[in-house]
């Protein structure tokens, strides 16, 4: 089925691909059309042959003989390779030699390693490959050499992805013998890779070729590598097992495993492989094997995949791209933003049973007087003339919006949809005198971290014109949340912008697809509230420090500083890059919004209007298990600005005692900050 066809089709696009890792094959266009009818997407094949590793054990042998450590392996010939340049290369991922080893720790072979990858690696970039797989560091202990090797290679070939072939765990014991507790060590080959990419500086070009083996290991190492820049998925026979007709299948935790995976964007390829069993199982699997029994079940999952989400449904193409945060404020919205906002099936009609509430707490037959401030285009007021007509109470309804284009599509609406029932007023609602006083005063002026779009700010510019005598505030509260994420990917990609020196000390909004959560029970923490209206004591101290809209002078915003320092422990070890922002609201009663991932679907189960916001750190921080780490925030602001500063420490305790591990420079947005 073409790529065409199947997204019409909504069936999600999986890249299969047929691994012939015999190094004897040819790769050659009469193969990979042979493969692609078989209805493979893609070949990988051996660049090299055994011609080739004839050669160089030769010359290890000769050199050995003569006592020598460092010998040149000459460039490759016609016989030593498998495939040569064509149309269809586009189809056809490499494989470095198996045989290499560039972390021996034989000064020799480790030499000569090198060499022949980067025989290899020039003769597939000749060829037009994109992809080549290299084998990773069988020898642990040494990985920080494999990792100078392959930092040297990525020096080499500036427009290839080296995808570093790893297991998703180590066994330390016979993988095929049951056991009742675990054989393998969940994150060694984790920690392989981590060294890996550290070594190599994040590139962009690094990847992972993961293998997938028959017993999973635990959710959490699968979770952690789904933050990892997984390109391709090893599949062998041997992974799957038998159903009830002898034709094999997966278990249902390797399908949620592929499921959770082939959801990451760029979605990995698939490389079915064919191994030989171990001698155990060969014994105790009957599959059937027919040839292409394993890709038509791969298809068969494939086309089977449970539906996305609203939020992916929403977010498909946004998964952990880097957003500014908008600064509704300072600048005026354009229509098309105003839209996006309003196909949001959650948060108005959580806004509409909020103003209703409020409405029933009010007696019947007096007028109440409801104004939206900040309407934007009108979708609360279109929800708070619903609610008024649901409570069956009598309003004055009145939009207050300071953005002069979103005051002429009111103007349009009040004329004709509302029936000119609404008062619209063009101002910023912190510079608003009206002749009345308001009862419920509604606005939605939050940011993914709650106060970061001003809306303390706003709020407290209009609170004169609330009435004392029981007016409310929709919202009543808020609160930012915070957690210590492991976000390589997206640190990778702040790391591209590092010719712009504010790149690190900027929060960003996003969409986390590719993190890792590092610390488990408790894991987001709340780190302060806004509650409006505001004490009357507190306003009135502010103004006479110069505070309001007019000349605010300083600390008349000193009221709305706010700082937090939150300790969350980390029971496996992990890398944290920065911190994961969210909030939570109180609209009114128990009506709430929450963009937390643990109380969204209890508060505002499939809201999409937020994003949440990423607070990224300059150096990412190692964690080893059962360490700590130590968040510190604050909110910052100066007559004309609001910003955020955050550090990070890490520690590890030893009885009673606590020892410092490293911690972070003290990372500040004031920049880039919002303008009051
Ligand atoms: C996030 S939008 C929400 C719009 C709309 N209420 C909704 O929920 O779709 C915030 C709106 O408040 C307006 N706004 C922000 N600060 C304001 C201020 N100080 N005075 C008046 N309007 C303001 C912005 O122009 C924008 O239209």
């Amino acid at each position: 089925m073409d790529v065409e066809a199947r997204e019409q089709q909504h069936v999600p696009m999986w890249l299969v691909g047929h691994s012939i890792s015999d190094p004897e094959v040819q790769v050659d266009g009469g193969l990979v059309d042979d493969e692609l009818n078989a209805g493979y997407d893609m070949i990988s094949g051996c660049i090299t042959n055994s011609s080739f590793h004839k050669r160089v054990e030769d010359a290890i042998a000769q050199a050995r003989s003569e006592q020598r450590t460092h010998i040149h392996i000459e460039p490759l010939i016609a016989d030593e390779v498998n495939m040569h340049p064509g149309h269809y290369m586009i189809s056809v991922i490499g494989f470095a030699s198996s045989w290499i080893e560039l972390e021996s720790a034989d000064p020799l072979i480790a030499h000569v390693s090198k060499q022949v990858l980067d025989l290899e690696l020039a003769y597939a970039a000749f060829c037009g490959l994109n992809q080549v797989v290299i084998p990773g560091p069988r020898n642990r202990e040494q990985t920080a050499e494999y990792a100078q090797a392959i930092s040297a290679a990525l020096s080499h070939s500036t427009y290839m992805q080296l995808l570093i072939q790893l297991p998703i765990h180590d066994w330390i014991g016979d993988e095929s013998a049951p056991a009742e507790s675990p054989l393998y060590e969940p994150y060694s080959a984790w920690d392989a890779w981590n060294t890996i990419r550290t070594v190599c500086k994040y590139s962009g070009q690094l990847a992972v070729a993961l293998q997938i083996p028959q017993r999973l290991p635990n959710p959490m190492v699968v979770r952690r590598w789904f933050c990892e820049p997984i390109r391709m998925l090893l599949i062998s026979n041997a992974t799957f097992c038998p159903n009830n007709k002898g034709f094999p299948v997966f278990s249902k935790a390797h399908q949620n495993m592929l499921t959770k995976y082939m959801r990451l964007r760029p979605v990995p390829y698939v490389l079915l492989e064919q191994t030989e069993f171990p001698p155990l199982l060969r014994a105790a699997i009957k599959i059937k094997h027919e040839d292409d029994a394993y890709l038509i079940y791969l298809r068969h999952l494939q086309k089977n995949q449970p539906p996305q989400s609203t939020v992916e449904r929403f977010g498909s193409g946004y998964q952990d791209y880097l957003q500014s945060p908008l600064q509704p404020l300072a600048d005026n919205l354009e229509s098309i933003t105003y839209e996006v906002f309003e196909k949001d099936p959650v948060k108005y009609q959580q806004y509409q049973n909020a103003i209703e509430l409020a409405l029933r707490d009010r007696p019947v037959g007096k007028e109440i007087v409801v104004a939206v401030v900040g309407a934007g285009r009108g979708p609360l007021v279109t929800r708070a003339l619903k609610a008024a007509e649901l409570s069956g109470r009598t309003i004055k309804m009145v939009a207050v919006e300071k953005n002069p284009n979103a005051y002429v599509h009111l103007l349009q609406k009040n004329r004709d949809v509302w029936n000119g029932r609404v008062t619209i007023i063009k101002t910023d609602m912190r510079a608003w005198k009206p002749t009345f006083m308001v009862d419920i005063m509604i606005s939605e002026l939050l940011g993914s971290f709650a106060d970061n779009e001003l809306s303390p700010e706003c709020l407290d510019g209009v609170q004169r014109v609330l009435n004392p005598e029981g007016g409310v505030m929709i919202p009543q509260s808020y609160t930012a949340h915070f957690s210590p994420i492991m976000a390589p990917k997206i640190y990778a990609d702040i790391a591209t912008r590092r010719s712009d020196p504010d790149a690190f000390e900027t929060p960003y909004v996003v969409l986390f697809q590719a993190i890792d959560t590092l610390s488990e029970e408790d894991y987001i923490h709340n780190a302060w509230e806004f509650a409006h209206p505001v004490p009357a004591g507190v306003l009135g101290e502010a103004a006479s420090m110069g505070g309001g809209f007019v000349g605010l002078g300083d600390g008349g915003n000193d009221h709305n500083l706010r700082s937090c320092k939150v300790t969350f422990k980390v029971p496996r070890r992990g890398v944290v890059h920065g911190l994961a922002g969210y909030f939570e609201s109180v609209l009114y009663g128990k009506v709430e919004l929450s963009t937390r991932p643990d109380t969204i679907d209890q508060k505002s189960c499939d809201m999409i209007s937020w994003f949440p916001i990423f607070f990224p750190l300059k150096t990412p921080i190692y964690l080893p298990d059962h360490s700590e780490v130590e968040v510190s925030m604050w909110r910052r602001c100066s007559e004309r600005k609001v910003w955020y500063e955050w550090t990070v420490e890490a520690y590890v305790r030893s009885g009673n005692k606590r020892f410092p591990l490293g911690g972070s420079e003290l990372h500040s947005s004031k920049k880039n900050g919002c303008l009051m």
